[in-house]
């Protein structure tokens, strides 16, 4: 966070998994800032959504997968606005990727599950309503119906952000959207064209992204408010989206995929060989790389690979290029796909467990090489893993993840040395450094919740210790405990009763600095 220049914003992010007949809800809500420059960990339970979170950064979701709402600013830094070889020099959303390259097939069932969630839940406040009427269970009837009136407003509000616009509706708009797109057109409209389109949208049954932006807009001009021309951009490229053909939007968005995967964003990932091919030379693959992303003739491929190869650490760089991954270690390996990655200059390097495979003292090799590469090229770094030792270690900043939400987050002096979620104090309770001699580790008892329901109230209050009667009725806000610091639970409301954290993170200090290495 050296600058405090934001180079992604993530905005109520959600994700969703259908899986057979049911929707998995894998990321719940999160919201969550990333600085340029710095490292930030996410760290969590296995399963809590540490993969999927980053995956949707660059729409590697499996095909059973969707963004169902939120945003994702990508804000390029200085280092991008003067590399000619980048490919996003302005400040993108990049969820725009994701949409234009859904499948026809991911966007009906993404309509026909909305329609389903709005289905039963009309037929449920019908049943409900009757039981009101007749005098049963009111109250608790009245709070259900409200929470099914919220459901049925998010389930259209999922399908406006996918549905394309009727044939109907686009020739109704064009008058209007031909006139918005001329400079200034917007503060120039005749009052019965806005009229016009107002009445339309009022008759609709419900209103797309689009529509609901161009409402909004319209009821601007007849209230004389000030647009924003960030907003008719928006609309204009809403409204271009919309009236090219699926086959086109879906081929620009995988080109732009490419580019942004890479070339801005790049992974790593926990096992080399999902990234390496067996069968071809490792000198070969990131040659390969530097061809398609650098434009570079062979030789001075070739040259540079075995730059970057000696960047990573490899010994006898020339000797080595020829051969095979079979024919490395695994921490050589994993040091040939960060020469890869390297090769494509990314602005943000993403490193999912990157050393989890690896044996202790070659994991400290891999995390000190990611530290001096971030330094030297400039990079954001965004590091998953479920070790707190390797988050002491590299990171900046942490977010602590659990059941697809972020709880916690903070710099790593917050999260080690003055947490406040009891989820975060029992991560940290379970740090192999904190454990006696002889006595068994602490570990979390129970299981996270089942992410196909709903979840009422604090989804980790069965497992808490402290939960209160609160934590099973209403989720927690994420309470601010100093600017850089928050976290969702409500121990942090004043009404609360102070609560002392286990004992045994007093000898958080000392362990940290034990576990830390290359210091
Ligand atoms: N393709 C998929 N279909 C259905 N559910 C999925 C899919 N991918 C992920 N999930 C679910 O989303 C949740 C979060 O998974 P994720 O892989 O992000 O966990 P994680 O925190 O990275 O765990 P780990 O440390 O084990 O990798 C899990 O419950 C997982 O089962």
């Amino acid at each position: 966070m050296e600058n405090n220049r934001k180079i992604l914003s993530l905005k109520d992010i959600v994700v969703k998994f259908r899986v057979r007949s049911k929707m998995l809800t894998s990321i719940r809500n999160i919201s969550f800032d990333i600085y340029d420059g710095e490292t930030v960990a996410i760290v969590g339970e296995s399963g809590s959504g540490k993969s999927v979170l980053t995956k949707t950064l660059t729409n590697m979701l499996e095909s059973n997968g969707y963004i169902a709402n939120g945003s994702i600013m990508y804000y390029p830094n200085e280092d991008s606005k003067n590399d000619p070889k980048t490919a996003f020099k302005d400040e993108i959303n990049l969820i725009k990727f994701h949409k234009g390259a859904l499948t026809s097939e991911a966007r009906k069932s993404i309509k026909s599950y909305n329609n389903l969630r709005i289905k039963e839940a009309k037929t449920k406040i019908g049943i409900l309503t009757k039981q009101i009427e007749m005098n049963i269970d009111a109250i608790n009837s009245q709070i259900e119906i409200d929470n099914l009136t919220r459901e049925i407003e998010n389930a259209y509000q999922e399908m406006a952000s996918f549905n394309r616009l009727s044939r109907r509706t686009r020739k109704k708009m064009r008058p209007i959207m031909k006139e918005i797109a001329t400079p200034e057109g917007v503060n120039f409209l005749e009052k019965t064209m806005i009229e016009n389109a107002l009445d339309y949208l009022k008759n609709e049954e419900y209103l797309t992204e689009f529509e609901i932006l161009l409402q909004e807009i319209l009821h601007k001009v007849n209230d004389k408010i000030a647009i924003d021309s960030q907003e008719v951009n928006l609309l204009l490229e809403i409204w271009t989206f919309q009236n090219q053909s699926a086959l086109k939007n879906k081929t620009q968005a995988n080109k732009n995929l490419k580019k942004l995967r890479g070339g801005t964003i790049a992974t790593i990932f926990q096992d080399p060989m999902t990234s390496l091919n067996p069968l071809l030379s490792v000198g070969y693959q990131i040659t390969e790389v530097l061809r398609a992303h650098q434009k570079m003739s062979f030789i001075e491929a070739k040259q540079e690979a075995i730059e970057l190869m000696k960047k990573v650490g490899i010994p006898n760089a020339e000797k080595r290029f020829k051969d095979i991954p079979g024919k490395y270690s695994g921490g050589m390996r994993q040091r040939i796909v960060i020469a890869v990655a390297l090769a494509c200059k990314p602005k943000i390097l993403i490193c999912d467990e990157p050393t989890t495979a690896l044996d202790v003292t070659i994991q400290a090799q891999i995390l000190d090489l990611i530290k001096q590469l971030k330094k030297e090229y400039n990079l954001t770094v965004i590091f998953i893993t479920h070790d707190l030792g390797v988050v002491a270690n590299i990171a900046d900043r942490v977010a602590v993840v659990y059941a697809g939400q972020i709880i916690e987050y903070g710099t790593t002096n917050d999260i080690f040395f003055d947490a406040r979620h009891p989820y975060t104090w029992a991560l940290l309770s379970s740090l192999p450094q904190l454990g006696n001699k002889g006595e068994d580790l602490y570990s979390i008892s129970g299981t996270p919740p089942s992410l196909f329901n709903e979840i009422k109230g604090d989804p980790f209050a069965p497992r808490n210790d402290f939960a209160m009667a609160i934590d099973y009725e209403l989720e927690p806000p994420m309470f601010e405990v100093s600017p850089s610091h928050g976290a969702k639970t409500w121990l942090l409301d004043p009404r609360s009763p102070k609560i002392e954290k286990p004992k045994q993170l007093s000898r958080l200090r000392e362990a940290v600095s034990e576990a830390k290495v290359g210091e």
